[in-house]
C-alpha cells in the first residue's frame, strides 16, 4: 500500500480563496478592510521568510497588512508599547508577534499584553483557556490547520485513537485539545514518554510536532494510519540545505494510509488559517455578522 499524500498546499489555496471571497463581502458591509499587524523582532532569516509570506498572503486575500520590524536589541518595554498601540488601533483586527523572541524578552509577558480579541495566533492564556473549556475564541493556526486536514481526510473523528507527539503551547497542547473536542481518545507524548514507538503503533492518527528531523519511523506506525507532520527542519543536503519533517516520509509512505508532506503540508495551512482568524476577528471587532462554519 502507498499512502495518499495530503496536499496541504492545495487545501490552503482553497481556504485562502474562500477567505478572499468572504473578505470582499466583509469589506462591503463594514466599509473597511480587515487588518493584520505582524511584529518581527530581530533578523532571524527563517522568521523573516515566514513574515514576508504572511504579509503577501494577507494582501492577496484583499486584507490590509502591516509589518513592524524591530531591531534584535529592542527592549521588552518598547515591544510592549508597540503591542499596546496596536491593541488601540481600530484598523488592526489581528496582531501576531513572531516567535521566538530574543532571549532578553519575556515571551509570556508579550503574549499576555495582546488584546485577546486581536490574538489571531490564539496564544493568549484567555484563548488557551477558552479552547480547553470548549468556549468560542481564537484557536492557534497550526493545530487548527491540522484538524481541517484530518477532517477533510477522515470525516468524523469520534472514537479514533490519536497520538500527539509534542506538548508545546503553540502546537501540541492545542492540537490535543482540538482532537479531544472531536471525541478522539488522545495520548500526548513528549521527551519523557516511554516506548514512543508502541504509543505510535496504537494510533489511527499521529500528529508529529517535535522539531527532530525524520525521528518518527515508518515501522512505528499502525498500517493505514493518518499522519500529520508539523515539523519543519532544515537539514544539510549536498552543498545546500533542504526541509524535512519530523516523520521519515519515505519510510512512512508504505505503511500509512495518508500523510502530509514537508514542505507543502501543514505549513501553508498555518498561513491560510491565520487569514481566516483575522477575518473572524474583523467581523467581531466591526460587529458584522458572520456565518458560523462557513470557513
Ligand atoms: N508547520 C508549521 O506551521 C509549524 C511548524 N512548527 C514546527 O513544529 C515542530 C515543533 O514545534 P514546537 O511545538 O514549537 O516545538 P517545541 O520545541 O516547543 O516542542 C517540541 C516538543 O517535542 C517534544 N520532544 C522533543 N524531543 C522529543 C523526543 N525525542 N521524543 C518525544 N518528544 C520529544 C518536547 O518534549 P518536552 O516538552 O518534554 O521537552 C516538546 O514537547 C518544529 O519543527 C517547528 O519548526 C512549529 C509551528 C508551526
Ligand atoms: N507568532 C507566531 N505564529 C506562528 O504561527 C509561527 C511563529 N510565531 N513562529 C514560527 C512558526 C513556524 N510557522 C510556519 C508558518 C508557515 C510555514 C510554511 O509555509 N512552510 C512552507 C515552507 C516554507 C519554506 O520553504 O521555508 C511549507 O511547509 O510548505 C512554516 C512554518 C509559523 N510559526
Amino acid at each position: 500500500m502507498t499512502a495518499r499524500i495530503i496536499d496541504g498546499k492545495a487545501r490552503a489555496a482553497a481556504l485562502r480563496a474562500r477567505v478572499g471571497e468572504q473578505h470582499a463581502a466583509f469589506e462591503r458591509a463594514a466599509g473597511r478592510k480587515a487588518g493584520l499587524a505582524v511584529v518581527l523582532v530581530g533578523e532571524d532569516p527563517a522568521s523573516a521568510v515566514y513574515v514576508r509570506s504572511k504579509g503577501k498572503a494577507t494582501e492577496a486575500a484583499g486584507m490590509a497588512s502591516s509589518t513592524h520590524r524591530l531591531a534584535a536589541k529592542t527592549s521588552e518595554g518598547d515591544l510592549l508599547t508597540l503591542v499596546r498601540q496596536l491593541n488601540g488601533d481600530p484598523a488592526v483586527d489581528g496582531i501576531l508577534v513572531q516567535l521566538p523572541l530574543p532571549g532578553h524578552i519575556n515571551e509570556n509577558a508579550v503574549i499576555a499584553a495582546i488584546d485577546p480579541n486581536k490574538d489571531v495566533d490564539g496564544f493568549h492564556p484567555v484563548n488557551a483557556g477558552r479552547l480547553a473549556s470548549g468556549l468560542q475564541g481564537f484557536v492557534p493556526c497550526t493545530p487548527l490547520g491540522c484538524l481541517m486536514l484530518l477532517k477533510e481526510e477522515l470525516g468524523d473523528l469520534s472514537g479514533l485513537d490519536a497520538v500527539v507527539i509534542g506538548r508545546s503551547n503553540i502546537v501540541g497542547k492545542p492540537m490535543a485539545a482540538l482532537l479531544l473536542a472531536e471525541s478522539c481518545t488522545v495520548t500526548i507524548a513528549h521527551s519523557r514518554t516511554r516506548d514512543l514507538a508502541a504509543k505510535a503503533a496504537a494510533a489511527d492518527i499521529v500528529v508529529a510536532a517535535v522539531g527532530r528531523p525524520e525521528m518518527i519511523k515508518g515501522d512505528w506506525l499502525k498500517p493505514g494510519a493518518t499522519v500529520i507532520d508539523v515539523g519543519i527542519n532544515r537539514v544539510p543536503d549536498g552543498e545546500g540545505t533542504r526541509l524535512v519533517g519530523d516523520v521519515d516520509f519515505d519510510g512512512a509512505l508504505s505503511v500509512a494510509g495518508a500523510i502530509t508532506p514537508v514542505p507543502g503540508g501543514v505549513g501553508p495551512m498555518t498561513i491560510a488559517v491565520l487569514l481566516r482568524n483575522t477575518l473572524l476577528a474583523a467581523h467581531r471587532n466591526a460587529g458584522v455578522a458572520y456565518e458560523k462554519g462557513s470557513l
